[in-house]
């Protein structure tokens, strides 16, 4: 990338003001919910009645566990792979080789921890660590961040990001300089991406329905509700891992500080918000409402999977009898657009799924707080503002033939609203 083509890039989240709010902003937000769930009137919206002290939040004792936590994790990932993909091209027209062994890693991991439960390993103390837990992750994913950084320095042009290397060094700390930073074959982007704060995030989960156990003799029927949607959640993402290299993450975005915190410590210490709540806040939840529950995550996540299970078969081979009847648009670069089933009734039937069991995620938690909605409202501002960036990169791509398909597809993620 030629420093020209590097400023004319256009600026993302508000250039680097916006950034800078979000360098505070986004850890701020997760340590505010991180205490508002554990406190008794528990308010989304109302300021924390008060900050914890260092002496709260440091402990050697976290960082150290966040250590052996991504140890465990890395030795997951070396292990040998059922599979070796290959990624999408890059500038220089090679292609990267990832292992897909994240689920092998996923199943590895629940042995262990069963086996360590066995043997007395205090799985329920793991929510009265969470506070100097999110503590460490932060500081890593800052001074990881600024590694990252420094790395970038000395990485060929072809290495780098296009939207990370404006010469702002604090925009392009948080949006990350280098594409595929790797040390060897150990690709810390893709690794970040699915492994520890995914699986961090159902371990999470399920140290809070221990502990709730054992405050309360057995686990709420809502807590396994929540428990189960995003144990479910979590499993399909490492099932189908080998999609997530298609992503805009890990084709366009740069590895920094934006995605380096969004996957160590937002996913792990906000996703689990609402069996935090639940601790601290049981709720009453009868079997008929958890069964309209239920029915509600099962649409979610037929839409969600249905809707990118068409998509990726159609990209790997368009003629599988799977989507070889569905309406196609050609397009310039020689690769076609579905404009039929799931992706001819809005623009991104995969979010629409998304968002509906986001809402089933949060309904176990009750109606009296506003708190466990959290996810939603913030899931549903990343896929607006996720959507207007795909679309932005699917308008460069195909030009005339994306139009079309607006034109054909209306609406973006809810048909007939949005
Ligand atoms: N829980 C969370 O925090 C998050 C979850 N997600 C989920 O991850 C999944 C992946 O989402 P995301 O990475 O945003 O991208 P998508 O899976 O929606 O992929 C978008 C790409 O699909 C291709 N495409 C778009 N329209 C069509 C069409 N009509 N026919 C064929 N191909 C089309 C284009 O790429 P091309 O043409 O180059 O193939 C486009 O760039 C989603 O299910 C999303 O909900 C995402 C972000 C955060
Ligand atoms: C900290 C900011 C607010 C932004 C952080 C964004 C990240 C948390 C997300 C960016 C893309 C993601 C994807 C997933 C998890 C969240 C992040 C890392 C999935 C792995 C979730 C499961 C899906 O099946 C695939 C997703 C790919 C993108």
């Amino acid at each position: 990338m030629t420093s020209r083509e590097a400023s004319q890039a256009p600026r993302e989240f508000g250039g680097p003001l916006g950034v800078a709010a979000l360098l505070i902003l986004l850890p701020a937000t997760m340590f505010h919910l991180l205490l508002a769930a554990r406190s008794g009137p528990a308010r989304l919206l109302a300021l924390p009645a008060y900050l914890p002290g260092l002496e709260e939040l440091w402990s050697p004792w976290a960082l150290l566990l966040l250590f052996i936590w991504l140890g465990l994790q890395v030795a997951l990932y070396l292990l040998p792979a059922r599979k070796v993909a290959e990624g999408l091209e890059l500038k220089d027209k090679s292609r990267l080789r990832y292992p897909i062994n994240g689920f092998q890693a996923l199943v590895l991991t629940a042995l262990l921890m069963g086996l360590g439960v066995s043997v007395g390993l205090p799985l329920g103390a793991l929510p009265g660590m969470l506070l100097p837990l999110a503590f460490a992750t932060t500081l890593t994913s800052f001074i990881f961040s600024l590694l990252l950084y420094a790395k970038a320095l000395v990485a060929p042009a072809s290495a780098l990001a296009p939207g990370g290397n404006s010469g702002n060094s604090m925009y392009d700390f948080f949006l990350g300089r280098e594409l595929n930073p790797r040390l060897g074959s150990f690709d810390f982007k893709y690794f970040c991406e699915l492994r520890p704060g995914l699986i961090g995030w159902v371990c999470i989960n399920l140290a809070l329905l221990m502990q709730e156990a054992e405050l309360r003799g057995s686990p709420s029927l809502a807590m396994w509700l929540v428990n189960g949607f995003q144990l479910l959640y979590v499993g399909d993402a490492l099932w189908y891992e080998e999609s997530v290299l298609t992503t805009m993450d890990i084709i366009h975005d740069g590895f920094g500080f934006m995605l380096v915190f969004g996957d160590l410590a937002w996913v792990p210490f906000t996703y689990s918000l609402q069996a935090q709540f639940l601790l601290y806040h049981p709720q009453p939840l009868g079997l008929p409402m958890a069964l309209l529950i239920c029915l509600l995550k099962a649409i979610g996540y037929y839409i969600f999977r249905g809707a990118n299970s068409q998509k990726n078969t159609f990209r790997k081979n368009p003629s599988d009898p799977s989507v070889a009847g569905l309406e196609t648009i050609p397009t310039a670069t020689g690769r076609q657009l579905l404009v039929s089933g799931w992706w001819g009734m809005v623009r991104h039937p995969n979010y629409l799924g998304d968002l509906i069991m986001a809402l089933a995620w949060s309904l176990p938690c009750g109606l009296s707080h506003l708190l466990p909605y959290f996810y939603v409202l913030y899931f549903t501002a990343l896929l607006v503002h996720r959507e207007a960036r795909d679309e932005q990169q699917c308008l460069q791509k195909y030009g005339r033939a994306w139009q079309e398909y607006c034109k054909r597809v209306p609406y973006r993620i809810i048909p007939y609203v949005y």
